[in-house]
Protein backbone atom coordinates (compact mmCIF):
# COMPACT_ATOMS: atom_id res chain seq x y z
CA UNK A 1 0.00 0.00 0.00
CA UNK A 2 3.11 2.20 0.86
CA UNK A 3 4.53 1.53 -2.73
CA UNK A 4 0.84 2.60 -4.47
CA UNK A 5 0.86 5.88 -1.96
CA UNK A 6 4.87 6.52 -2.82
CA UNK A 7 3.98 6.44 -6.59
CA UNK A 8 0.54 8.29 -6.74
CA UNK A 9 1.99 11.24 -4.92
CA UNK A 10 5.65 10.89 -6.57
CA UNK A 11 3.19 11.40 -10.14
CA UNK A 12 1.40 14.30 -8.65
CA UNK A 13 4.74 16.42 -7.78
CA UNK A 14 5.59 15.53 -11.51
CA UNK A 15 2.69 16.84 -12.78
CA UNK A 16 1.65 19.83 -11.01
CA UNK A 17 3.83 22.50 -12.61
CA UNK A 18 2.15 21.60 -15.89
CA UNK A 19 -0.82 23.72 -14.95
CA UNK A 20 1.68 26.75 -14.66
CA UNK A 21 0.28 27.74 -11.29
CA UNK A 22 0.58 28.35 -7.54
CA UNK A 23 0.13 24.50 -5.80
CA UNK A 24 -0.40 24.20 -2.24
CA UNK A 25 2.13 24.21 0.65
CA UNK A 26 3.80 20.95 0.88
CA UNK A 27 1.68 18.69 2.70
CA UNK A 28 -1.67 20.28 2.24
CA UNK A 29 -2.91 17.75 -0.09
CA UNK A 30 -1.87 14.70 1.63
CA UNK A 31 -3.63 16.04 4.91
CA UNK A 32 -6.99 16.84 2.65
CA UNK A 33 -6.90 13.23 1.15
CA UNK A 34 -6.40 11.90 4.99
CA UNK A 35 -9.33 13.81 5.99
CA UNK A 36 -11.44 12.22 2.87
CA UNK A 37 -9.88 8.32 3.57
CA UNK A 38 -10.64 9.00 7.28
CA UNK A 39 -14.32 10.02 6.76
CA UNK A 40 -15.09 6.99 4.06
CA UNK A 41 -13.90 5.09 7.43
CA UNK A 42 -15.85 7.11 9.92
CA UNK A 43 -18.99 6.15 7.43
CA UNK A 44 -17.98 2.46 6.94
CA UNK A 45 -17.64 2.35 11.36
CA UNK A 46 -21.19 3.70 12.16
CA UNK A 47 -23.67 1.42 13.27
CA UNK A 48 -26.47 0.85 12.38
CA UNK A 49 -26.34 2.09 8.98
CA UNK A 50 -29.57 0.24 7.61
CA UNK A 51 -28.82 -2.60 4.28
CA UNK A 52 -25.14 -1.46 4.70
CA UNK A 53 -21.53 -2.98 4.65
CA UNK A 54 -20.29 -2.32 8.76
CA UNK A 55 -17.73 -4.12 11.18
CA UNK A 56 -20.91 -5.75 12.16
CA UNK A 57 -22.51 -7.50 8.91
CA UNK A 58 -22.64 -6.86 5.17
CA UNK A 59 -25.90 -5.61 5.54
CA UNK A 60 -27.83 -6.61 1.82
CA UNK A 61 -24.43 -7.22 -0.10
CA UNK A 62 -22.75 -10.71 -0.46
CA UNK A 63 -20.01 -9.29 -2.58
CA UNK A 64 -18.30 -7.27 -0.33
CA UNK A 65 -17.38 -6.92 3.77
CA UNK A 66 -15.61 -4.91 6.27
CA UNK A 67 -12.45 -6.14 4.68
CA UNK A 68 -13.04 -5.37 1.37
CA UNK A 69 -13.86 -1.95 2.03
CA UNK A 70 -10.76 -1.00 4.15
CA UNK A 71 -8.60 -2.19 1.34
CA UNK A 72 -10.62 0.11 -0.53
CA UNK A 73 -10.29 3.40 1.62
CA UNK A 74 -6.71 2.00 1.96
CA UNK A 75 -6.06 2.69 -1.40
CA UNK A 76 -7.91 5.57 -2.37
CA UNK A 77 -6.18 7.97 -0.13
CA UNK A 78 -3.34 9.56 -2.47
CA UNK A 79 -5.52 10.00 -5.10
CA UNK A 80 -7.93 11.79 -3.17
CA UNK A 81 -4.51 13.87 -2.29
CA UNK A 82 -3.78 13.80 -5.78
CA UNK A 83 -7.49 15.50 -6.56
CA UNK A 84 -6.65 17.72 -3.90
CA UNK A 85 -3.65 18.84 -5.49
CA UNK A 86 -4.81 19.15 -9.12
CA UNK A 87 -7.60 21.06 -8.31
CA UNK A 88 -5.10 23.69 -6.26
CA UNK A 89 -3.37 23.46 -9.72
CA UNK A 90 -6.40 24.70 -11.56
CA UNK A 91 -7.54 21.65 -13.06
CA UNK A 92 -10.47 21.48 -15.64
CA UNK A 93 -12.87 18.58 -15.26
CA UNK A 94 -11.61 16.34 -17.54
CA UNK A 95 -8.62 16.17 -15.69
CA UNK A 96 -10.26 15.68 -12.23
CA UNK A 97 -12.55 12.78 -14.52
CA UNK A 98 -8.94 11.00 -15.46
CA UNK A 99 -7.87 10.99 -12.07
CA UNK A 100 -11.53 9.53 -10.32
CA UNK A 101 -10.90 6.99 -13.32
CA UNK A 102 -7.18 5.98 -11.96
CA UNK A 103 -8.98 5.47 -8.70
CA UNK A 104 -11.38 3.27 -9.82
CA UNK A 105 -9.27 1.15 -11.39
CA UNK A 106 -7.28 1.21 -8.21
CA UNK A 107 -10.40 0.33 -6.24
CA UNK A 108 -11.76 -2.40 -8.83
CA UNK A 109 -8.23 -3.66 -8.06
CA UNK A 110 -7.89 -4.39 -4.35
CA UNK A 111 -11.39 -5.28 -4.21
CA UNK A 112 -11.85 -8.12 -7.00
CA UNK A 113 -13.53 -6.41 -9.23
CA UNK A 114 -16.23 -5.23 -6.77
CA UNK A 115 -17.70 -1.30 -6.66
CA UNK A 116 -17.12 -0.46 -3.24
CA UNK A 117 -16.59 3.47 -3.49
CA UNK A 118 -17.72 4.51 -7.17
CA UNK A 119 -19.48 7.45 -5.72
CA UNK A 120 -17.22 8.53 -3.28
CA UNK A 121 -14.47 8.65 -5.25
CA UNK A 122 -16.69 11.46 -7.00
CA UNK A 123 -18.13 12.99 -4.11
CA UNK A 124 -15.22 13.47 -2.03
CA UNK A 125 -12.83 13.55 -4.81
CA UNK A 126 -14.78 16.96 -6.02
CA UNK A 127 -14.73 17.71 -2.87
CA UNK A 128 -10.71 17.41 -1.98
CA UNK A 129 -10.43 18.82 -5.68
CA UNK A 130 -12.46 21.94 -4.24
CA UNK A 131 -10.89 22.23 -1.20
CA UNK A 132 -7.13 22.30 -2.90
CA UNK A 133 -8.66 25.47 -4.96
CA UNK A 134 -9.42 27.02 -1.10
CA UNK A 135 -5.65 26.59 0.41
CA UNK A 136 -4.19 28.18 -2.73
CA UNK A 137 -6.92 31.32 -2.76
CA UNK A 138 -6.52 31.44 0.73
CA UNK A 139 -10.39 31.82 1.05
CA UNK A 140 -11.05 29.19 3.61
CA UNK A 141 -12.39 26.01 4.50
CA UNK A 142 -16.22 26.30 4.70
CA UNK A 143 -18.24 23.63 3.71
CA UNK A 144 -20.88 26.20 1.81
CA UNK A 145 -17.85 27.65 0.06
CA UNK A 146 -16.15 24.24 -0.95
CA UNK A 147 -19.42 22.86 -2.02
CA UNK A 148 -19.99 26.53 -4.39
CA UNK A 149 -16.59 25.63 -6.00
CA UNK A 150 -17.57 22.32 -6.76
CA UNK A 151 -21.02 23.36 -8.48
CA UNK A 152 -19.34 26.73 -10.65
CA UNK A 153 -16.37 25.17 -11.51
CA UNK A 154 -17.20 21.89 -12.18
CA UNK A 155 -20.73 21.68 -12.49
CA UNK A 156 -20.95 22.09 -15.86
CA UNK A 157 -18.33 19.31 -17.40
CA UNK A 158 -20.39 17.10 -14.99
CA UNK A 159 -23.15 17.30 -16.59
CA UNK A 160 -22.09 17.68 -19.49
CA UNK A 161 -20.50 14.36 -19.49
CA UNK A 162 -19.23 11.50 -20.78
CA UNK A 163 -22.25 9.99 -19.14
CA UNK A 164 -22.03 5.44 -18.52
CA UNK A 165 -25.59 4.57 -20.14
CA UNK A 166 -25.33 1.27 -18.64
CA UNK A 167 -24.76 2.44 -15.17
CA UNK A 168 -27.76 2.06 -12.37
CA UNK A 169 -27.67 5.76 -12.03
CA UNK A 170 -28.38 6.43 -15.89
CA UNK A 171 -31.04 3.75 -16.14
CA UNK A 172 -32.67 5.61 -12.54
CA UNK A 173 -32.37 8.83 -14.78
CA UNK A 174 -34.30 7.59 -17.50
CA UNK A 175 -36.96 5.17 -15.63
CA UNK A 176 -37.36 7.77 -12.55
CA UNK A 177 -35.70 10.79 -13.63
CA UNK A 178 -33.12 10.79 -10.75
CA UNK A 179 -30.61 13.26 -10.78
CA UNK A 180 -28.04 11.22 -8.53
CA UNK A 181 -24.44 11.40 -7.69
CA UNK A 182 -23.74 13.66 -10.76
CA UNK A 183 -26.98 16.11 -10.16
CA UNK A 184 -25.93 16.36 -6.12
CA UNK A 185 -22.60 17.25 -7.03
CA UNK A 186 -23.40 19.79 -9.94
CA UNK A 187 -26.15 21.52 -7.53
CA UNK A 188 -23.59 22.40 -4.77
CA UNK A 189 -24.44 19.50 -2.37
CA UNK A 190 -27.59 20.40 -1.30
CA UNK A 191 -28.36 17.70 0.67
CA UNK A 192 -24.95 17.46 2.56
CA UNK A 193 -25.42 21.13 3.35
CA UNK A 194 -28.82 21.23 4.31
CA UNK A 195 -29.68 18.17 5.44
CA UNK A 196 -26.51 16.17 6.72
CA UNK A 197 -24.44 18.93 8.24
CA UNK A 198 -27.58 20.30 10.41
CA UNK A 199 -28.55 16.50 11.34
CA UNK A 200 -25.20 16.01 12.44
CA UNK A 201 -25.10 18.35 14.58
CA UNK A 202 -28.62 17.92 15.86
CA UNK A 203 -27.35 14.24 16.85
CA UNK A 204 -24.28 15.88 18.50
CA UNK A 205 -26.39 18.27 20.71
CA UNK A 206 -28.65 15.26 21.58
CA UNK A 207 -26.42 12.82 22.53
CA UNK A 208 -22.99 14.31 23.36
CA UNK A 209 -21.62 11.52 21.05
CA UNK A 210 -20.24 11.40 17.56
CA UNK A 211 -21.38 8.06 16.37
CA UNK A 212 -25.21 8.72 16.89
CA UNK A 213 -24.27 12.10 15.70
CA UNK A 214 -23.48 10.20 12.27
CA UNK A 215 -26.22 7.52 13.10
CA UNK A 216 -29.06 10.80 13.11
CA UNK A 217 -27.08 12.74 10.04
CA UNK A 218 -27.49 9.46 7.78
CA UNK A 219 -30.93 9.26 8.74
CA UNK A 220 -32.15 11.83 7.60
CA UNK A 221 -30.10 12.23 4.29
CA UNK A 222 -31.63 8.63 3.80
CA UNK A 223 -34.88 10.68 4.40
CA UNK A 224 -34.22 13.15 2.12
CA UNK A 225 -32.78 11.92 -1.04
CA UNK A 226 -33.28 10.03 -4.07
CA UNK A 227 -30.73 7.36 -4.12
CA UNK A 228 -30.20 5.58 -7.43
CA UNK A 229 -28.82 2.77 -5.51
CA UNK A 230 -32.18 2.05 -3.49
CA UNK A 231 -33.89 3.04 -7.04
CA UNK A 232 -31.65 0.44 -8.82
CA UNK A 233 -32.43 -2.73 -6.28
CA UNK A 234 -36.19 -1.67 -4.96
CA UNK A 235 -37.33 0.77 -7.48
CA UNK A 236 -39.66 3.19 -6.96
CA UNK A 237 -41.38 1.13 -4.06
CA UNK A 238 -38.56 0.69 -2.59
CA UNK A 239 -37.26 4.38 -2.49
CA UNK A 240 -40.76 5.10 -0.65
CA UNK A 241 -40.37 2.66 1.92
CA UNK A 242 -36.73 3.45 2.83
CA UNK A 243 -37.43 6.97 3.17
CA UNK A 244 -40.49 6.67 5.17
CA UNK A 245 -39.05 4.14 8.04
CA UNK A 246 -36.07 6.75 8.03
CA UNK A 247 -38.48 9.85 8.39
CA UNK A 248 -40.30 7.57 11.15
CA UNK A 249 -37.21 6.86 12.98
CA UNK A 250 -36.42 10.64 12.93
CA UNK A 251 -40.02 11.71 14.22
CA UNK A 252 -39.63 9.34 16.96
CA UNK A 253 -36.77 11.41 17.98
CA UNK A 254 -34.05 9.80 16.10
CA UNK A 255 -30.82 9.15 18.53
CA UNK A 256 -32.69 11.26 20.69
CA UNK A 257 -34.96 8.58 21.98
CA UNK A 258 -33.84 6.12 24.57
CA UNK A 259 -34.52 3.03 22.55
CA UNK A 260 -33.13 4.81 19.03
CA UNK A 261 -30.20 2.15 18.47
CA UNK A 262 -33.04 -1.17 18.74
CA UNK A 263 -35.22 1.20 16.15
CA UNK A 264 -31.97 1.56 14.40
CA UNK A 265 -31.46 -1.87 14.10
CA UNK A 266 -34.65 -3.09 13.21
CA UNK A 267 -34.79 -0.63 10.50
CA UNK A 268 -31.61 -2.12 9.24
CA UNK A 269 -32.74 -5.87 9.59
CA UNK A 270 -35.51 -4.58 7.48
CA UNK A 271 -33.88 -3.07 4.59
CA UNK A 272 -31.58 -6.51 4.43
CA UNK A 273 -34.81 -8.77 4.35
CA UNK A 274 -35.71 -6.41 1.32
CA UNK A 275 -31.89 -6.38 -0.22
CA UNK A 276 -32.43 -2.57 0.21
CA UNK A 277 -28.91 -0.80 0.28
CA UNK A 278 -28.81 2.72 0.40
CA UNK A 279 -25.47 3.39 -0.86
CA UNK A 280 -25.55 7.34 -2.16
CA UNK A 281 -26.54 8.13 1.75
CA UNK A 282 -23.57 6.35 3.08
CA UNK A 283 -21.78 8.74 0.31
CA UNK A 284 -23.10 12.00 1.42
CA UNK A 285 -22.48 10.84 4.85
CA UNK A 286 -18.86 10.54 4.25
CA UNK A 287 -19.15 13.66 2.72
CA UNK A 288 -21.17 15.74 5.42
CA UNK A 289 -17.97 14.18 8.09
CA UNK A 290 -15.37 15.56 5.44
CA UNK A 291 -16.92 18.94 5.46
CA UNK A 292 -17.18 19.19 9.16
CA UNK A 293 -13.97 18.37 9.63
CA UNK A 294 -11.95 20.45 7.38
CA UNK A 295 -14.63 23.22 8.40
CA UNK A 296 -12.96 22.61 12.25
CA UNK A 297 -9.55 22.60 10.72
CA UNK A 298 -9.82 26.14 9.19
C1 LIG B 1 -20.81 10.23 -11.72
C2 LIG B 1 -20.44 8.85 -11.27
C3 LIG B 1 -20.74 8.78 -9.79
C4 LIG B 1 -21.22 7.78 -12.04
O1 LIG B 1 -22.57 7.95 -11.83
P1 LIG B 1 -23.70 6.97 -12.33
O2 LIG B 1 -24.95 7.45 -11.73
O3 LIG B 1 -23.68 6.84 -13.80
O4 LIG B 1 -23.24 5.59 -11.79
P2 LIG B 1 -23.71 4.63 -10.64
O5 LIG B 1 -25.00 4.02 -10.94
O6 LIG B 1 -22.56 3.73 -10.49
O7 LIG B 1 -23.94 5.56 -9.33
C5 LIG B 1 -22.87 6.02 -8.69
C6 LIG B 1 -23.00 6.11 -7.17
O8 LIG B 1 -23.53 7.35 -6.78
C7 LIG B 1 -24.02 7.27 -5.46
N1 LIG B 1 -25.36 7.90 -5.40
C8 LIG B 1 -26.56 7.37 -5.65
N2 LIG B 1 -27.56 8.26 -5.50
C9 LIG B 1 -26.97 9.39 -5.11
C10 LIG B 1 -27.47 10.68 -4.80
N3 LIG B 1 -28.79 10.99 -4.85
N4 LIG B 1 -26.58 11.62 -4.45
C11 LIG B 1 -25.27 11.34 -4.39
N5 LIG B 1 -24.73 10.13 -4.67
C12 LIG B 1 -25.58 9.18 -5.04
C13 LIG B 1 -24.06 5.80 -5.12
O9 LIG B 1 -22.97 5.46 -4.32
C14 LIG B 1 -23.90 5.13 -6.46
O10 LIG B 1 -23.28 3.86 -6.30
C15 LIG B 1 -18.98 8.61 -11.35
O11 LIG B 1 -18.70 7.30 -10.97
C16 LIG B 1 -18.29 8.89 -12.68
O12 LIG B 1 -18.80 9.44 -13.63
N6 LIG B 1 -17.06 8.52 -12.67
C17 LIG B 1 -16.13 8.80 -13.75
C18 LIG B 1 -14.88 9.46 -13.14
C19 LIG B 1 -15.19 10.86 -12.63
O13 LIG B 1 -15.91 11.66 -13.21
N7 LIG B 1 -14.60 11.21 -11.53
C20 LIG B 1 -14.78 12.55 -11.00
C21 LIG B 1 -13.54 13.10 -10.50
S1 LIG B 1 -13.48 13.02 -8.85
N1 LIG C 1 -20.78 1.09 3.95
C1 LIG C 1 -21.28 0.83 2.74
N2 LIG C 1 -21.90 -0.32 2.51
C2 LIG C 1 -22.42 -0.60 1.27
N3 LIG C 1 -22.37 0.22 0.23
C3 LIG C 1 -21.76 1.39 0.40
C4 LIG C 1 -21.20 1.74 1.66
N4 LIG C 1 -20.66 2.93 1.57
C5 LIG C 1 -20.86 3.32 0.30
N5 LIG C 1 -21.52 2.40 -0.41
C6 LIG C 1 -21.92 2.57 -1.81
O1 LIG C 1 -22.85 1.66 -2.32
C7 LIG C 1 -22.53 1.26 -3.62
C8 LIG C 1 -22.67 -0.23 -3.77
O2 LIG C 1 -24.01 -0.54 -3.89
P1 LIG C 1 -24.54 -1.68 -4.87
O3 LIG C 1 -23.86 -2.97 -4.55
O4 LIG C 1 -26.03 -1.64 -4.81
O5 LIG C 1 -24.04 -1.13 -6.26
P2 LIG C 1 -23.68 -1.92 -7.49
O6 LIG C 1 -22.51 -2.81 -7.25
O7 LIG C 1 -23.49 -0.84 -8.48
O8 LIG C 1 -25.01 -2.77 -7.81
P3 LIG C 1 -25.55 -4.27 -7.44
O9 LIG C 1 -24.65 -4.91 -6.42
O10 LIG C 1 -26.92 -3.99 -6.89
O11 LIG C 1 -25.59 -4.96 -8.75
C9 LIG C 1 -21.13 1.66 -3.85
O12 LIG C 1 -21.07 2.47 -5.00
C10 LIG C 1 -20.75 2.50 -2.71
O13 LIG C 1 -20.52 3.84 -3.13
Amino acid sequence: MRTTSLRVTEGLAKRAPAHGRASLAPGDAERIGQIASDALLAELETWPKPGLVSPFDNGSHDDMDYGTFLRSIDVLRPYYAQLAAAGGAGADMDELRRIGGLAEDAMLAVTGGVNTHRGAIFALGLLCAAAGVARVERSGLSAGRLARTVAERWGRGIMRGPINLTSHGSDALRRFGAGGARAEAANGFPHALRIGLPALRAGRALTGEEEPARVHAFFALLAAMDDTNLLHRGGMEGLRVARRAASDFLLAGGVGAADWLSRATAVHRRFVARRLSPGGSADLLAATIFLDRLEKRR
